[in-house]
Parts: C-alpha cells; sequence; structure tokens
C-alpha cells in the first residue's frame, strides 16, 4: 500500500474506520479517561454498544458509496477499539504509531493486518517513552503541520492531555521541511464543556481554505489569532461552548466538497451546504457520548 495524506480534506480513498463490537461492559468511573463518558457513567446513559454498532455501519456505508477502501481493526474481546484516529497517523507517505494513553496500547495490535500492507521503511515509533502524542491532536495541512498540546505544569497528572512538547518536537523531526505550529489547549478532567480532548475537539480544516473553529479551546488566544490570520476571519466557522460539547468540530471530510456530518448539527450543516459541501449525514450521538466523533473514529491512509 502507497500512503498518501497531504491533508485533512483532499479525496479520501482508504481508511481505518473503529469499530465498537465487543466495547466492553460500562467502565467504572475510576477506568474512564474522558470527562464526558464519566458524565454519562454517572447519569446512567452510557451508550449501548449495539447503538454504537449501528451507528459505525452507517458511516461504513457511506464511505463505500464513495468507493473508498475501508479497513476494520480486528476485535480484541471487551476492549474500546471505536477511536482509531488516535492510535497512528499517516503523514505523506510515513506511518508514525502514537505514543497513546496506557490504557489504549493495546488498540494498535489490532491493525497489524494494515501494517503489514506498509513498506517497513515507512512505519515509525517514537524512541522514547516520554514523547507522547495522539493522532487526534495531529493535522498536516500541506507545508504546515498542526499539533494539539497542553502546556500546563500539571500535564503530567492531567489525562486528558496526550501530546506533550517532546511529541510535537518528534514529529517535527520526521518532517524538517514542514512548518510545524503548536497550539495551548484547554484542559478539564471535570466538565466536558471545558475540554478539548485533542485539536480536533475545537479545530478542523474543511473544503479548501475553511475551517470549524471554537475559540475558548484555545488556552493561548495569541494560538486563536495565528489560525485567524491563517485562515482568514470570513473563512472560519466559530462554534460555541455546546456546540463543541456535541462535537461539531469533529466531522470527517471525504473530499474538499463531501463531508459526513452529524445529522443534528442543523447550524454547521446548513453552513457547509451554503459553501457546496454535500453533506452526507449520519446518526453519531451515541458514539459523541464518549468525547469523540467522526474524525476521531477514522485514521486516512490513501487521500489524492
Ligand atoms: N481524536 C479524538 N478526539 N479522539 C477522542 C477519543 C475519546 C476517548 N474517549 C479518549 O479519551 O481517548
Amino acid at each position: 500500500m502507497n500512503l498518501n495524506i497531504q491533508n485533512e480534506t483532499s479525496r479520501l480513498r482508504a481508511v481505518v474506520l473503529g469499530t465498537a463490537v465487543s466495547n466492553g461492559p460500562v467502565p467504572k468511573l475510576e477506568e474512564a479517561y474522558d470527562p464526558k463518558s464519566i458524565e454519562h457513567i454517572k447519569a446512567g446513559t452510557y451508550p449501548k454498544e449495539s447503538d454504537m454498532v449501528l451507528e459505525m455501519e452507517a458511516v461504513a456505508k457511506v464511505l463505500h458509496k464513495y468507493d473508498v477502501k475501508v479497513y476494520r481493526p480486528e476485535i480484541i474481546q471487551d476492549y474500546n477499539q471505536i477511536f482509531s484516529r488516535d492510535i497512528a497517523l499517516v503523514i505523506e507517505d510515513k506511518f508514525i504509531k502514537s505514543n497513546i494513553l496506557p490504557d489504549r496500547e493495546k488498540e494498535i495490535k489490532a491493525i497489524q493486518h494494515v501494517i503489514d500492507e506498509i513498506d517497513p521503511d515507512k512505519v515509525y515509533k517514537a524512541p522514547s517513552e516520554d514523547i507522547h502524542f495522539e493522532g487526534g491532536d495531529i493535522m498536516i495541512h500541506n507545508d504546515h503541520i498542526f499539533i494539539g498540546t497542553y502546556k500546563g505544569d500539571d500535564y503530567p497528572d492531567c489525562i486528558v492531555a496526550r501530546t506533550n512538547m517532546k511529541g510535537v518536537a518528534y514529529i517535527e523531526s520526521l518532517f524538517p521541511n514542514k512548518t510545524v505550529k503548536e497550539f495551548d489547549l484547554n484542559k478539564s478532567m471535570k466538565d466536558p464543556k471545558d475540554n478539548a480532548l485533542h485539536l480536533d475537539c475545537c479545530f478542523q480544516p474543511v473544503g479548501t481554505n475553511k475551517a470549524i473553529i471554537h475559540k475558548e479551546g484555545f488556552r493561548n488566544p495569541r494560538d486563536y489569532e495565528y489560525l485567524v490570520d491563517f485562515f482568514g476571519m470570513d473563512n472560519l466557522f466559530h462554534i460555541d461552548k455546546n456546540e463543541m460539547y456535541h462535537m461539531n468540530s469533529n466531522i470527517f471530510s471525504i473530499a474538499e466538497d463531501v463531508v459526513i456530518s452529524e445529522k443534528n448539527f442543523i447550524r454547521l450543516n446548513t453552513w457547509l451546504r451554503s459553501l457546496n459541501i454535500t453533506v452526507e449525514e449520519v446518526p453519531y450521538s451515541e458514539i459523541a457520548k464518549q468525547e469523540g466523533l467522526l474524525r476521531c473514529t477514522t485514521m486516512p491512509l490513501i487521500r489524492d
């Protein structure tokens, strides 16, 4: 397989889509690693496996409709394998295994059959354990790489901070010709409305020159201003706290003019259609309860 990813929106040809099959029982509070899951465990509304499986099949169906080759993880019994995005990432022709939260370490084994199709010289793994990064924090945007991080002193105790500055430096070392820009994100283990778990929870490019953004997701206002200067204010679609909580920035592009989005994102989907983007709507509100959405459940391998 010849990997090729240059940005978030070029026509998609091959992707890994996670699976909710054998997701395991409702986690205990101390087993959860994001505040939105915790909220639903406490409320007794944690998503049912059967509902999540149906939602993910709806995405698989759209991908097949567009002739995208879809890889799925092998099933690990009673293990959460929904959010494929975070376990590895592709930039250009390199496949980089993430140094992920220890709770999620087993997920990568389940896509070994995909890795076996890639030239081993193109498969990378960070050399030491203190380098942290997850795919949800990393976005290639042509000659730029955007990376979400957390610069707070409490980083070591913050399990919702998944990418550190060593992670940023490692990615930078692999792509000396790219401009790497990191963004310090707001984190909260208590309130999901204040938690930008990954960069894709508060920002994502769409189309050719547009992006979705949640200003309050950025800890340093200068980082937000960088993106305003980069894209231009008129090209940004701002989402509020509630829209971020429902994960509006986490749609998924099949092409510059085709996206998969959640069916309840009325304001966002209307904006996308006004740009002549085809919006393929799916139900994904059960998946959303685990603080991830469409970008999080997909890991692109090949785009045009
Ligand atoms: N790319 C993402 N935003 N992924 C979301 C992952 C959500 C998952 N509950 C976690 O905490 O790891």
